[in-house]
């Protein structure tokens, strides 16, 4: 695996989207020109509705860019064929705010299904990492736990053990603490913040909740499709 440090990790020019066709057609994000830096962590907020999940989404090679020039760890993104954009999305961790795990699987099968994904891990002791990326995330007893017998806070911790154990390059997290009490959210993106620093990897974040700022390097702000 190569450990080339591309800076910037994301660069996006003159980026815009939009949603729906002819008359229904509507602007979703305008001109976005967009650095992230290695190893950075970066907040974005800003009200509903003002495209950062679009955003979030699009820097994730999740939907593809319409207008402009997206380099997601040097691959050009618009206008990238499919197998590309599946290239980039195994090298990039999601967060989402619903933990996505999956029900039938315990926290550590969530966690070691991230590995399976990945053709360069096959070969390793992939339980092994699972536990030990589930004990770095303060789990190491609820590994055998179905998603069911866990709190909210222990669901997401799954989650960010899952996103993290590939040691992406990037990690995109959408709202992670929005179903978390207070407590529990802080312990959630300290861990990420830790995670990340440990890790070298670079984090975006979406959120409304201000009790997490802190956490940031830079804080970007999304109002009306721009960020501004
Ligand atoms: N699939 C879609 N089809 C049509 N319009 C969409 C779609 N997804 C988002 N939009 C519109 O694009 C704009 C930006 O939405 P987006 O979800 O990115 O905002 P947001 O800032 O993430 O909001 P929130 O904080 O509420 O999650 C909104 O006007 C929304 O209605």
């Amino acid at each position: 695996m190569t450990q080339t440090i591309l800076s910037p990790i994301i660069s996006a020019r003159n980026l815009n989207h939009y949603f729906g066709q002819g008359a229904l057609r509507k602007q979703a994000l305008y001109d976005i020109n967009l650095d992230l830096d290695f190893g950075e962590i970066v907040i974005m907020t800003g009200p509903s509705g003002s495209g950062k999940t679009t955003l979030l989404t699009l820097l994730g090679g999740l939907r593809s860019a319409h207008e402009g020039s997206l380099k997601i760890l040097g691959q050009e993104i618009c206008g990238a064929s499919k197998q590309q954009l599946t290239q980039v999305r195994k090298r990039i961790g999601y967060i989402f705010q619903a933990n996505n795990l999956m029900t039938f699987l315990s926290a550590k099968q969530n966690v070691k299904m991230s590995l399976e994904l990945h053709e360069n891990f096959l070969d390793e002791k992939i339980d092994a990492k699972a536990i030990a990326m589930l004990e770095s995330v303060g789990l190491g007893n609820r590994v055998d736990y179905y998603p069911e017998n866990l709190s909210g806070g222990q669901k997401q911790r799954v989650a960010i053990a899952r996103a993290l154990v590939s040691h992406p390059k990037i990690v995109l997290a959408d709202e992670p603490t929005a179903a978390l009490d207070k407590k529990s959210g802080r312990d959630v993106v300290e861990l990420m913040q830790k995670l990340a620093k440990e890790q070298g990897c670079t984090i975006l974040l979406v959120t409304h909740d201000n009790r997490i700022l802190d956490v940031a390097d830079r804080i970007i702000y999304m109002e009306d499709g721009r960020l501004v």
